[in-house]
């Protein structure tokens, strides 16, 4: 297969998927990605302890190069998402998302998929900015090296991180120093740019209610900022850190832009949003029309390989 990635000796056929959040709060939701062909995994919307109801409507909005959403972690629960992840789906991997509202309720629940029989890949997401109060733990170096040294003190299944994006060389290394001192599988960057603000002009008002507008940015808008965070840690990760690359993604030229800076995996949120499932097939044919062009045969000669000046 031309299309194919391996992380935590998981063979992923295909290299496409959801970004958590989108298209993965429900079961019906997650099968019928994990039925798409063009489909590689499908990750579960990052779980709570408590199901949630999310924040106050409307918390997501598109508008032309992208979106703000300010969803406040809406989701069925931990277990919800467990149960199904540890059900048979020997035809896909899926990708289990837990959040931390909390370390202590991190901790926990992922103590919880340690004691489960659940063997897939777990994703910790690091990078919510959207719950009201909490801030985004990645953006603070020593919380993010405390709770990770806790965790895999008993985490021995495969983990990966969900990071927000980084704006600083300094940040840049500081990070990757920390998630070098551990055993994950992976790091998925990017998570949505933190607290934008979008006005509609014409009605002078935000356009989303939770927290007087301010809200994720994704879309087209991110791409430039995915694919620095997607390159830097790339350049900077021990190699057996794979990467999912997240932002930015409307087409197979995207696709290929953060396979070419190192990701292995890549995944799609806004535009699998206005889209719909149908998104992958488009994206994968681009994807493979891209490298005809090209004469790669696999994405094994052009991963990681973007020349600079
Ligand atoms: O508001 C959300 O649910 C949300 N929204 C995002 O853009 N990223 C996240 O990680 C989460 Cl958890």
């Amino acid at each position: 297969n031309r299309l194919h990635a391996t992380i935590a000796d998981i063979n992923f056929e295909g290299i496409l998927a959801n970004a958590s959040g989108v298209h993965c709060q429900t079961k019906e939701e997650l099968a019928e990605l994990l039925a798409s062909p063009y489909v590689a995994t499908a990750v579960t919307k990052s779980s709570t302890k408590e199901v949630r109801t999310g924040n106050p409507k409307p918390s997501y909005y598109e508008f032309e190069q992208g979106s703000i959403n300010s969803m406040g972690l809406p989701n069925n629960g931990f277990d919800y998402y467990l149960d199904y992840v540890s059900q048979d789906h020997s035809q896909k991997p899926v990708i289990l998302s837990v959040a931390s509202l909390s370390m202590t309720e991190g901790i926990e629940l992922l103590k919880r998929v340690q004691d489960s029989d659940f063997q897939g890949i777990t994703e910790f997401n690091l990078s919510c900015p959207n719950v009201v109060g909490k801030p985004q733990v990645a953006y603070d170096f020593e919380t993010t090296h405390q709770i990770l040294t806790e965790v895999f003190k008993f985490f021995k299944k495969p983990l990966g991180v969900k990071l927000p994006p980084y704006f600083d060389f300094a940040h840049f290394d500081q990070m990757a120093d920390i998630l070098n001192q551990f055993p994950l599988s992976h790091i998925n960057s990017v998570n949505s740019i933190g607290n934008g603000l979008y006005v509609d002009v014409e009605t002078e008002a935000s356009v989303i209610k939770p927290k007087k507008g301010f809200g994720g940015l994704g879309g087209a808008m991110i791409l430039p900022t995915a694919l620095a965070n997607v390159r830097a840690f790339r350049e900077r990760l021990n190699p057996d850190i794979k990467i999912i690359g997240t932002g930015g993604v409307t087409s197979g030229e995207e696709v290929f832009a953060h396979i070419l800076c190192g990701a292995d995996l890549v995944s799609v949120g806004t535009e699998l949003q206005r889209q719909g499932i149908g998104l992958f097939e488009k994206l994968q044919h681009e994807l493979l029309m891209i490298m005809n062009e090209k004469g790669y045969q696999s994405i094994d000669e052009f991963k990681g390989q973007l020349k600079t000046m």
